[in-house]
């Protein structure tokens, strides 16, 4: 999969975000995107999972086929997590797993019954995710995302909320299913995106 920027820019009202973006994402590549807070990461990423449209310029998204994917269709491709993303708070960590699973294959790389495990979360398999710390959701998060059967993988700050072991579990999540893909990492910190081959300054773009 590939994601092209073509002197894309994105603005709110008066105020442009980014600006002249001409940037060529390309799996099996793996891109931190960096920045402080609120100079765009969030937006950036928006723009590529096709969830805001630039203001000006354009993105085209190709298919390791070659076939063009048109941006309404790019969310059949991707999987994604972030702090801000909801889970349904009714469900049970099963049913959670189950009903994603649902709509996104699961990775060739482990089987549905062994994500509870790796997850580490065995014991809270039937208590409701309205009772789950914000750790054990961004986990929870983290798992769905990455054990995803999809060629483009993004993250917006993957290791808030998450302790010194869940930093370290995330590290080798990401190791064992980002291979052959394109990820993308939105983050300030650097033990999240020690993995990316390369880093895209948000300010670069202003
Ligand atoms: N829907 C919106 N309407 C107006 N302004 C917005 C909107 N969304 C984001 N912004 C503005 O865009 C700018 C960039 O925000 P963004 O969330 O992309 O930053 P960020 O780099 O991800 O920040 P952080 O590191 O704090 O998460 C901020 O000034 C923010 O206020």
């Amino acid at each position: 999969m590939r994601i092209e920027l073509k002197d894309a820019g994105r603005r709110f009202n008066q105020e442009w975000i980014s600006r002249h973006v001409n940037y060529l994402f390309e799996a099996p590549n793996r891109y931190a995107v960096l920045g402080p807070n609120g100079s765009g990461k969030s937006t950036l990423l928006s723009l590529l999972l096709g969830n805001l449209s630039p203001s000006e310029g354009e993105i085209i998204y190709t298919a390791a086929d070659g076939t063009n994917i048109p941006v309404d269709q790019v969310y059949k491709h991707l999987s994604f997590a972030a702090p801000y993303l909801d889970l349904i708070e009714e469900f049970t960590l099963q049913e959670t797993i189950d009903f994603h699973f649902k709509f996104k294959k699961v990775h060739p790389a482990i089987q549905k019954s062994e994500i509870l495990n790796l997850l580490g979360l065995k014991k809270s398999q039937d208590k409701p995710l309205k009772y789950f710390s914000s750790g054990m959701k961004q986990r929870t998060k983290l798992i769905l995302a990455t054990c995803s059967d999809t060629p483009l993988l993004c993250l917006d700050e993957p290791t808030s909320n998450l302790d010194v072991q869940g930093i370290a579990w995330y590290q080798e999540l990401i190791a064992q299913f980002s291979k052959d893909r394109l990820v993308l990492v939105c983050s300030n910190q650097q033990n999240e995106y020690l993995f990316c081959n390369h880093l895209l300054e948000v300010t670069d773009y202003k």
